[in-house]
């Protein structure tokens, strides 16, 4: 498994990292028109565009030396299989399958772990029965503590079922989120987290338990809040590729100077298909395997 997968936080230098490109989540134009209402998109997304948007988000990754997994179309998927965060977590000892809270996504883990598999990753275990987890709900600190969010998406079986798999060596905080605007939207942990590096967090606090808070504080993260301006247009959802380097969504302005105060090397990517529409920021697309 050495080299393969590990890291276990969110802010490391990106080495590999697991991707669905747009041409292969959505499949076809008419497949989107199929599909963006009943999955609660606020419009149909342009395959065309989409692809351009795309193609920078690659570029970023490849700028710090990511090795870029594709994982393949499949006409069992829907055009949310473009959020492959969700269908997947590393752990020590390999890949753990979700099983998706969101019903018409329930097949995406399984062909994770068929394309991930076939590229030699060892596959750890499955959330499986009545247990539900989301990739979005799950942040490392670091190897031996998991924060998991129990929302809609992620559920207390699916909680139980996560500590069995990691063991007893990974402590996981579960860290209970509010109903905010109900089971039909898209609320992960990572919807109001996301690590910059090992001591600093960008967050969104209105919508955060103060226990969990006050935890992060007490571990010495220093956060970074974005503004209620911006947390519509996703202005919470930043991938770190490297340590204080990030990749955010354009329209975030206060957050992006928020991010450069604190010491951050900021990209800005165009994200109107691929983000906007389906609810999926730079953090949901993309699922890395290796960090540093
Ligand atoms: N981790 C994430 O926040 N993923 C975004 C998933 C968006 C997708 N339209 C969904 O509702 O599941």
């Amino acid at each position: 498994m050495a080299g393969q997968i590990g890291g276990f936080n969110e802010f490391g230098r990106i080495r590999r990292v697991a991707l669905r490109r747009p041409e292969a989540a959505f499949q076809s134009p008419a497949k989107i028109v199929a599909e963006w209402q009943r999955l609660a998109y606020t419009e149909a997304p342009l395959m065309a565009e989409a692809a351009r948007e795309y193609d920078r988000l690659e570029a970023c990754l490849e700028s710090v030396g990511a090795t870029l997994d594709h994982l393949p179309a499949d006409p069992s998927l829907t055009i949310d299989a473009l959020y492959v965060r969700d269908a997947a977590i590393v752990a020590p000892g390999g890949l753990i399958l979700c099983n998706m809270g969101k019903p018409a996504r329930q097949g995406e883990p399984a062909l994770h772990g068929k394309a991930l598999g076939a590229a030699g990753i060892p596959i750890l275990g499955r959330i499986e029965g009545a247990g539900r987890i989301e990739g979005g709900d799950l942040v490392w600190f670091d190897a031996r503590c998991l924060a998991v969010g129990r929302g809609y998406r992620t559920n207390d079986e699916g909680i139980r079922q996560l500590q069995a798999l990691v063991g007893p060596g990974v402590e996981v905080v579960t860290v209970p989120l509010p109903h905010y605007r109900g089971p039909g939207d898209v609320f992960h942990l990572m919807s109001i987290l996301s690590p910059l590096d090992r001591d600093l967090l960008l967050v969104y606090s209105p919508l955060m338990p103060v226990p969990f808070r006050e935890w992060l504080i007490a571990r010495g993260m220093t956060l970074v809040e974005v503004p209620d301006a911006e947390f519509d247009s996703m202005g919470c959802n930043v991938l770190a590729i490297a340590p204080r380097h990030c990749v955010m969504l354009k329209g975030n302005p206060q957050t992006q100077a928020r991010l450069r105060a604190a010491g951050c090397r900021v990209e800005v990517i165009a994200g109107r298909e691929i983000s906007a529409k389906g609810q999926g920021g730079p953090t949901c697309l993309t699922r890395p395997l290796l960090r540093d």
